[in-house]
């Protein structure tokens, strides 16, 4: 059974609360969520192998630690998931990004896939799927699932917050995933929204509705 990370710190803690409120404008819940993305990719990226270098300092010759040959790729679903990018980039500047366009038809709830574009050697690298939002689970199941028909090996998802019912349903059908998380709501209402939640995180950064 993969694992589920609640990424609990304080400061996400303090920063997902801004985000969640009504008041919070477009500009502020963008900037919210970059600076939390970086302090989850800190925990995501927290097993990543090292390896000796050797190097000069302005003193002696030594050996030091680099990241050994785990190349990492990040996958936004679009939209919301672009929000979370510029964090993990900032961390990993040499990540590949690769996209996966899904939207949730509003009566079904089933996600619809209109674009879609990875790197090439992704059977290589540590794919991390990036999404706020983990309601149904029915949008991360269906970016997995591309990935993985793309040779994809190797895969996390991360989400600012879920419904126990979207981190049960991703479980059930990719049980090799982890799943990290900043919180885990407590249900769905019958709309498919998350409660408490904030709401449609694509409107709330883009400032669409
Ligand atoms: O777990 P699920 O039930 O599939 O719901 C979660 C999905 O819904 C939202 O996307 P949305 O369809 O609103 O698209 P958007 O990002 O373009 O706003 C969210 O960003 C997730 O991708
Ligand atoms: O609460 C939710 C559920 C799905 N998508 C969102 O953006 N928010
Ligand atoms: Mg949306």
């Amino acid at each position: 059974m993969s694992k589920v990370i609640v990424t609990d710190h304080p400061l996400i803690q303090h920063k997902l609360t801004l985000m969640r409120k009504t008041t919070t404008g477009s500009k502020d819940f963008r900037q919210l969520l970059t600076e939390i993305s970086m302090l989850m990719g800190y925990e995501v990226t927290r097993n990543l192998p090292l390896e000796d270098t050797e190097i000069e300092t302005p003193i002696v010759k030594t050996k030091s630690k680099v990241i050994s040959g785990k190349k990492l790729g990040i996958v936004p679903i679009l939209r919301a998931g672009l929000g979370m990018v510029e964090g993990f980039v900032t961390l990993v500047p040499s990540a590949r990004v690769g996209h996966v366009g899904l939207y949730r038809d509003p009566e079904t709830l089933k996600p619809v896939e209109y674009y879609c574009k990875l790197p090439q050697d992704i059977e290589e690298r540590e794919m991390i799927v990036v999404d706020p939002m983990l309601a149904t689970g029915g949008s991360a199941i269906a970016a997995i699932d591309v990935l993985k028909e793309r040779g994809a090996k190797n895969i996390k998802l991360v989400n600012l917050v879920a419904a126990p019912e979207g981190i049960a349903e991703v479980q059930k059908y990719h049980n090799d995933v982890d799943i990290y998380v900043a919180s885990i709501d407590e249900k769905l209402n019958d709309h498919g929204y998350i409660v408490p939640g904030l709401g449609d995180a694509g409107d709330r950064i883009f400032g669409t509705k």
